[in-house]
């Protein structure tokens, strides 16, 4: 199965930077250095004073990451169809062309569904991907046997939808928009996008709704595309289907104020009934793909609220009418039971003295204007009986053709508690519990997504297998009942946005479901509960969405309060986080800017989760360290901790060669016992653990690891040393075989990976272990990274030959090896160090979505460690492996002490598992 998301990462790799070995300077290195490791003092890990200490010339630029201008590259130039793409020619030539064999020139992937009020788009666009090290790829790649040359498959950060909206009466600003982001065009020059080329004259925008054909020769004239008419009823239907299949967390139930999502089963899907509001509203049988028939509509829609709403209350927009409703009181306007029974209930026919005998009854009898009546009571009186109405005649269709569910879609949902809980009751109450009303949380975009689907070779059809996930709508959120400004386009509209949104000083709001009213109504319908005290800030306020186009098996659920004390964590976290990401782009004030407008975007992701936590499907705590590195990198953030990492990757690379000399000191058994405990002291720095980060202002790095390795007592809190030395070392002088492949799951830069992990490394592979080093794709905290990796093996290699034959056997030090060529045949007789990267970009890992590149490595691995945690605590802590498993870890978070092993923070955890 050729996944998307394989698909359309190929490409990517545009502008890939070789990952340049900088073997350049002469180091002296340390080695003369007798003193003990832990008797090195003064190696800062802050301020310039010691940058100089290995000797390495060039500083921190010399250990960057390669030209970090190429990282970021826009992610919403138009995607087109990738499948069975590949390299075109040499595979040795830097930028390659990319052959689309299933690309016809002219087809953008960006669809519109123009109705009587919304113009909807979806679009599509690749995530920016980081820069990779081809070579080292290709080397691993030839190891491990993976025969997909260039392909990266791993899931994360594929590609994304994109759902954008506008009112239809300013379709200027959609044809702007789609102007601006150069999305009617399609034409692809090698495998960059070509902004400049012309528009090309065959270009083709699939489209549906009545605006397809109303607004055709604009757009012909405006941008020079064609429109391909796609019918409305096919795009809601096959939109329907697909977000109902493949999307996860796609439905849910709103009753009460109570939203719960529905897992859909796939193959108990039909027959449905799907109720689009839109301006006006269409009810549609669907039986199967494409299977489908309308059965009845009525011209009492969304238009009709938002038209008459209007017109009564003088209201600006469709959301300030929302607004208003939410503090509106309908009985001053409506016509109750009780009204007509002189207070009582009419309790022969089941109507309470509360039930709406009659909408905007109340009117008649009066002898008032129009001016007298609040608008707040009109809108919810209006909101109320166009809801009921529709939830009614959707009703009568549901028994026209026995049909038990109901899903509504349209744009006049809005998301929006009240109107769900009226639809909801109305169907309940009428059907007696026998039909259910159900939601769409992309709800207006049905018939966009379904002429989008149209495209022959859109490249989703293998999507629909997986499932895919929403994640965070990025940008500015959404304030007092108004969507400013316009469509979030480039950083700086987001910034500005962001700091518009300060101004105002609005909070985010959910809306909060009020208790229930204590009527006893007799099955009459009550003053509804929703009503919160302003509108949801989602992503149509912002009038964007983002959905990533993730392969997901199951989300590693959290707790609820669980999440929200990473809620809190996080925000804590925040401060000190901008700090450093202003810092890592050299503090200037477009930095500082950027650094403000993140932080409140970040907190307004917070503010809205704390309040609703579904807002954007279930998430996990991986998931919102994700969001969080997610939007550090849409604020232009790339790697916010870069400059800490480059200077503890020095001060650490410096004191490892007496490390090694300590270590090669030893016999067999202390040293590894000593390794272990290495791992452990060294899993300290920690930039994701508040109580570290305070402990880092009080020292260098090096005090901090001396510190830590004195403190190292055995036996940890769980301690299976023993087993794990058994299993390396034998009893009673049987020499067991050593492992053929260790993956080694890697977690931060610094002290951790140089003196922790890479001894460790080095001890399996001097035992003639195959090492794999796993590391992250993306930065997250302080993690290091696949890309910094080889850099930082190089470094290390200096020092130590079993590092430098295994790392040249891996691939990584590919310089050192063409500069030796001729040199000593020893190289080959080493088992490989190679890195891999595991296709996340958090410190938490979910092992049921990785690289391809990881998936191959695994196979033929007998040793698993999984190091610090995020790998081995937060998750996999009871994932069971069909192979050997080594879980090490400080615990530097009190609670998580507490809960996972009844210990205490700073305990460690050495948990060894024969395979199972
Ligand atoms: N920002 C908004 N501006 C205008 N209407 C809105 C807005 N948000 C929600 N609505 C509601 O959504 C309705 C439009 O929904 P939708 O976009 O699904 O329909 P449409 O495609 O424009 O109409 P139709 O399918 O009947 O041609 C409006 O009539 C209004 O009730
Ligand atoms: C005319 C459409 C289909 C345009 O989207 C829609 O507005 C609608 O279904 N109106 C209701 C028309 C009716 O069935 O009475
Ligand atoms: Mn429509």
């Amino acid at each position: 199965m050729a996944g998307l998301t394989e698909d359309l990462v190929l490409g990517v790799d545009d502008k890939i930077e070789g990952f340049q070995n900088k073997n350049n300077n002469n180091s002296n290195s340390n080695n003369n250095n007798q003193k003990e490791v832990i008797d090195k003092e003064g190696l800062g890990v802050r301020g310039e004073e010691n940058s100089n200490t290995n000797n390495n010339q060039g500083g921190e630029r010399d250990m960057a990451p390669p030209a970090s201008s190429s990282i970021h590259r826009s992610g919403s130039r138009p995607q087109l169809d990738l499948s069975k793409a590949a390299i075109q020619g040499n595979s040795e030539e830097r930028d390659p062309t990319i052959l689309l064999p299933n690309q016809s020139d002219d087809i953008s992937h960006l669809a519109l569904d123009i109705g009587g009020s919304l113009i909807k788009l979806v679009y599509f666009s690749r995530h920016e991907d980081q820069s990779s090290d081809d070579k080292r790829k290709r080397t691993v790649k030839e190891r491990l046997g993976i025969s997909n040359g260039n392909r990266r498959s791993y899931p994360i950060l594929g590609g994304r939808l994109h759902f954008v909206k506008f009112e239809t009466s300013k379709l200027n600003e959609c044809l702007e928009f789609i102007s601006s982001k150069q999305l009617h065009r399609g034409r692809i020059d090698s495998h960059h996008w070509n902004s400049e080329a012309p528009a090309n004259e065959n270009a083709v925008i699939k489209a549906t709704g009545g605006g397809a054909y109303k607004f055709a020769d604009l757009f012909k004239e405006r941008l020079g595309v064609s429109i391909d008419k796609e019918d409305e009823m096919d795009c809601l239907v096959a939109g329907a289907n697909f977000l109902l299949k493949a999307i996860r967390h796609e439905a849910f139930t709103h009753i009460e104020g109570h939203k719960e999502f529905v897992q859909i089963d796939h193959n108990d899907l039909f027959p449905y009934l799907l109720v689009n509001i839109g301006s006006g509203v269409s009810m549609i049988k669907v039986d199967g793909d494409g299977k489908f028939q309308r059965v009845s509509g009525t011209n009492v829609g969304g238009g009709t609220y938002w038209g008459l709403g209007r017109l009564l209350t003088k209201c600006n927009s469709f959301d300030e009418l929302l607004e208003l409703s939410q503090r509106g009181d309908n009985r001053t306007i409506d016509m109750l039971v009780g009204d007509i029974y002189g207070g009582m209930d009419y309790s022969k026919i089941g109507l309470s003295a509360s039930t709406i005998a009659s909408s905007f009854g109340k009117a008649i009898s009066d002898k008032k204007e129009l001016k007298d009546y609040r608008p707040e009571d009109i809108s919810l009186s209006l909101l109320r009986m166009i809801s009921y109405n529709i939830g009614q005649i959707s009703y009568l269709n549901a028994l026209r053709f026995g049909l038990k569910r109901i899903f509504f879609g349209g744009f006049f949902i809005r998301g929006h508690a009240y109107t769900m809980d009226t639809i909801s009751f109305a169907i309940h109450f009428w059907s007696q519990g026998e039909a259910q009303a159900m939601f769409l949380r992309h709800e207006g975009f049905l018939g966009a997504l379904g002429a989008f689907m149209s495209y022959e070779k859109h490249g989703l059809d293998d999507l629909m297998v997986h499932q895919l996930v929403e994640r965070f709508p990025m940008g500015a959120p959404y304030t007092g009942g108004k969507i400013h400004g316009p469509p979030l386009g480039d950083l700086n509209e987001k910034i500005s946005w962001m700091e518009k949104f300060v101004l105002k000083g609005t909070e985010i709001t959910a809306p909060v479901p009020m208790a229930p009213p204590g009527t006893t109504g007799l099955g009459g319908f009550e003053v509804p509960s929703s009503k919160g005290g302003t509108l949801r800030s989602d992503a149509s306020a912002l009038n964007v969405g983002v959905l990533h186009l993730v392969p997901t098996l199951e989300v590693f659920p959290l707790l609820a309060n669980q999440k929200m004390y990473w809620f809190t964590v996080l925000s804590e976290h925040l401060p000190d986080l901008v700090d450093k990401a202003v810092a890592s782009e050299g503090g200037t004030d477009d930095a500082k800017r950027r650094g403000d407008a993140f932080a409140r975007a970040f907190s307004a992701h917070l503010a809205r989760l704390m309040e609703e936590p579904a807002a954007y499907g279930k998430l996990g705590l991986a998931n919102l360290l994700e969001l969080r590195e997610e939007c550090l990198r849409e604020f232009q953030f790339l790697d916010a901790y870069r400059s800490i990492k480059l200077r503890e990757n020095e001060a650490s690379l410096a004191v490892l060669p007496d490390l090694l000399l300590e270590l090669d000191r030893m016999d067999e058994e202390a040293r590894l016992l000593t390794l272990i405990e290495g791992v452990l002291a060294a899993n300290i720095f920690d930039w994701g653990s508040r109580a570290c980060v305070d402990l880092y202002h009080k020292g260098t790095i090096i005090e901090i690891y001396r510190m830590s390795r004195n403190k190292m007592q055995r036996p940890w809190r769980v301690d299976d040393f023993d087993l794990f030395k058994e299993r390396m070392l034998g009893s009673k002088g049987k020499k067991p075989r050593p492992h053929k492949r260790a993956l080694l799951f890697v977690d931060n830069s610094g002290a951790d990976i140089v003196l922790g992990m890479l001894p460790l490394a080095r001890e399996l592979l001097r035992r003639g272990t195959e090492v794999v080093l796993v590391a992250n794709s993306l930065p997250a905290l302080n993690d290091v990274t696949a890309m910094e990796l080889p850099d930082i093996v190089a470094e290390a290699a200096k020092h130590c030959d079993i590092l430098r034959r295994a790392a040249e056997a891996g691939g990584l030090l590919v310089d050192a090896m063409t500069n030796t060529l001729d040199g000593s045949k020893e190289n080959s007789s080493s088992v490989p160090l190679m890195v891999v990267e595991n296709g996340c970009g958090s410190p938490c890992i979910d092992l049921r979505q990785v690289s391809s590149e990881l998936a191959a490595a695994a196979k033929d691995a007998d040793l698993i460690i999984l190091e610090g945690m995020g790998r081995a605590l937060h998750t996999n802590f009871n994932a069971r492996f069909k192979c050997e498993a080594l879980k090490l870890a400080m615990v530097k978070n009190q609670r998580l002490a507490e809960k996972l092993i009844k210990g205490k923070i700073y305990d460690c955890v050495c948990r060894y598992e024969p395979a199972s």
